[in-house]
């Protein structure tokens, strides 16, 4: 087993140097997919001490596979005594944090001035030649104001469920029991009566704000709420953070001289969770590293 603090900074590195080379080798970076292997190396290094996947084999999506089949399997009581976090360890999960970071990526090169004033922020706070740690978080407020603008904008999981087993009134209305209740968290968040000018992206809205993603205040529930709400909040938005702190650190991104931010494509697929629907802007970015 690595001690505790090495998991977190080795895989920290790990994200910044496997999105690394790909620049120096000046290759577009698929953002999704650099976050999707580094969240499960991220877990596998906390569970077993080894990287479960590698950006460039493209063997991500073979191990998720196998980590739901073996999950199935060995997620007995024995086993999930030893590793409490096995039952949890769900594709979705992994697919919710990487395509948080795909999009607030997407939203600060769509938005160079605010990307500008997050990267001054973390080099006021990290310094120009250092690795952002998770202890550097709390100190990035306005870092912390864009991830919560992207849960905002573009939720993952954009529906949660609720079954009642019996009749329940709720602001007047009547659901009667054995019903299966969609509360459409996307559309929460892009409610006009709660937030003004929603489908815009300004993270200034949530800078001096209350509200957080903990499922206390109902216009921003991207972890659900109540009994049944996300256990995996502190990994997910801990890696959110460090994740686009780190690629805001370490490299200076832009598009491609013909390209203006305004046409980036925004569109949104539906899948396991709500990813970008076209990676064309990767094609488009160009990335220098910087430090
Ligand atoms: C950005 C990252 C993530 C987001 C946005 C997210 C979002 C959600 C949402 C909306 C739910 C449904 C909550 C409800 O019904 O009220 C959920 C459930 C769940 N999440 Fe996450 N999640 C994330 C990361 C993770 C991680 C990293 C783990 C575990 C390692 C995890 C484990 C789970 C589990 C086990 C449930 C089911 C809880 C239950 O049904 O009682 N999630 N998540």
């Amino acid at each position: 087993m690595l001690a505790k603090g090495t998991v977190k900074k080795r895989w920290c590195n790990n994200f910044v140097i496997m999105s690394t080379i790909v620049a120096i080798k000046e290759e577009a970076v698929d953002i999704g997919a650099a976050a999707f292997t580094t969240s499960l190396n991220f877990l596998s290094n906390t569970l077993f001490s080894v990287d479960f996947a590698d950006y460039e084999s493209n063997a991500s999506q073979e191990v998720i596979e196998i980590i739901s089949g073996v999950v199935g399997i060995i997620a007995k009581p024995n086993l999930s005594d030893f590793f409490p976090m096995l039952p949890a360890i769900d594709p979705q999960a992994f697919e919710a944090t990487s395509s948080t970071v795909e999009w607030a990526i997407a939203d600060l090169l769509r938005n160079p001035e605010k990307r500008e004033k997050a990267r001054s922020e973390i080099r006021e706070v990290v310094g120009q030649h250092k690795l952002v740690q998770e202890s550097d978080i709390l100190a990035l407020p306005y870092l912390k104001a864009i991830v919560k603008e992207t849960f905002r904008l573009h939720p993952p999981v954009t529906t949660v469920s609720r079954y009642y087993e019996a009749d329940v009134e709720i602001d007047r209305y009547i659901v009667p029991k054995n019903t299966l209740v969609l509360v459409n968290i996307r559309a929460i968040g892009r409610d006009s009566s709660l937030w003004s000018n929603p489908e815009s992206f300004v993270p200034e809205r949530l800078l001096d704000s209350e509200i957080d993603v903990k499922g206390q205040h109902f216009e921003l529930l991207p972890f659900g709420t109540g009994r049944r709400i996300c256990p995996g909040i502190p990994l997910g938005d801990r890696m959110v953070h460090l994740m686009v702190a780190s690629f805001l650190h370490t490299f200076d991104w832009k598009l491609e001289a013909r390209m203006r931010p305004e046409d980036m494509d925004m569109k949104e697929k539906l899948g396991i969770t709500m990813h970008k629907a076209h990676s064309s802007w990767n094609q488009n970015v160009t990335i220098l590293v910087t430090n």
